[in-house]
């Protein structure tokens, strides 16, 4: 049996990911932590989540609990986060990341971090998300640069980061992809007397509305067709699914960093 400490407990995904691992196999709570001035510090996680009563109290010390668990997994900011993630290698902990948000400094401290722990870090933890990030690799090497790209990514109103973790992933494999730079030629706003569209340009453009859930489309434009592909969220279970799969796998791995192409075992 897994056991799981879950930090950002009283946050969207957090939620999910506790009330969904009640019924999964081979896979148990041992903690659930929050920071220090969140209301539900000390109630018991089930309550807060409407399951009932079961007698794990939502702490505030991710650095006390850690070391009671077999795995962490963290969707709370990209600061909490790496800070989770220093104290996760200092009890020898495998960590699964979902948050969003890194600046390059913090990626590189992740990846050195990452060298003494198994760690996944991914933006995105849905299978149809990961299946998409192969499927716009190939598109883009076949199109190649005879279409424009564009990609447009919907989500609901309280997300902090933009664009998604998940559209800058897809950016960065489509510009690989064409041999480009995404520092060079991504385009992330236009407004007033832009001029034509330079052909190597990737667009990214973010929308946030309501409780879109998440949606991500990339459209691949030629004179006289466009090619959409589009994922859309219907709701954060399948995050939720994704992250406990990754927690039972990331126990059996050597230290390293890893994504969701490992964990589903889509890398070629
Ligand atoms: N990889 C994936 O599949 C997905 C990633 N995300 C990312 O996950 C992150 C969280 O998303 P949501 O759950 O929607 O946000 P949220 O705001 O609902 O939840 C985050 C929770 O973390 C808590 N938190 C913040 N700092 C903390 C700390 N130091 N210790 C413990 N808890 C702390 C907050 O109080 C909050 O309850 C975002 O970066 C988002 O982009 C969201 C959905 C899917
Ligand atoms: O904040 C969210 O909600 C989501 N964030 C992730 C991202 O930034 O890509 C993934 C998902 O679309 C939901």
């Amino acid at each position: 049996m897994v056991k799981a400490v879950v930090t950002g407990a009283g946050g969207r995904m957090g939620g999910r990911i506790i009330s969904l691992m009640e019924a999964e196999e081979g896979i148990d709570l041992a903690a659930a932590v929050e920071r220090g001035d969140h209301p539900a510090i000390g109630r018991d996680v089930s309550e807060i989540l409407g399951l009932g009563k079961r007698g794990v109290a939502i702490e505030s010390d991710f650095s006390d609990c850690v070391s009671r668990g077999d795995v962490a997994i963290d969707f709370t900011s990209h600061a909490a986060s790496l800070q989770n993630l220093r104290f996760a290698v200092q009890h020898g902990k495998p960590m699964v990341i979902g948050s969003t948000g890194f600046s390059p400094e913090e990626m590189e401290e992740i990846l050195d971090l990452a060298g003494n722990v198994p760690c996944v870090l991914a933006p995105n933890m849905s299978v149809g998300v990961n299946v998409l990030f192969k499927v716009i690799r190939t598109v883009a090497e076949i199109l190649g640069d005879d279409y424009d790209v564009e990609i447009l990514e919907a989500h609901h109103h309280l997300k902090k980061d933009a664009p998604s973790g998940t559209a800058m992933k897809m950016a960065h494999i489509i510009a690989e992809a064409l041999g480009r730079d995404l520092d060079e030629v991504g385009i992330y706003e236009r407004k007033g007397l832009i001029g034509e569209r330079p052909r190597r340009e990737i667009g990214i453009q973010t929308l946030r509305a309501g409780d879109i859930v998440g949606e991500h489309t990339v459209l691949f434009g030629a004179v006289g067709e466009r090619l959409e592909l589009i994922h859309r969220a219907h709701s954060r279970d399948n995050f939720a699914k994704g992250a406990i799969r990754a927690a039972k796998w990331v126990v059996e791995q050597k230290p390293g960093l890893y994504d969701m192409q490992d964990v589903l075992g889509l890398r070629t």
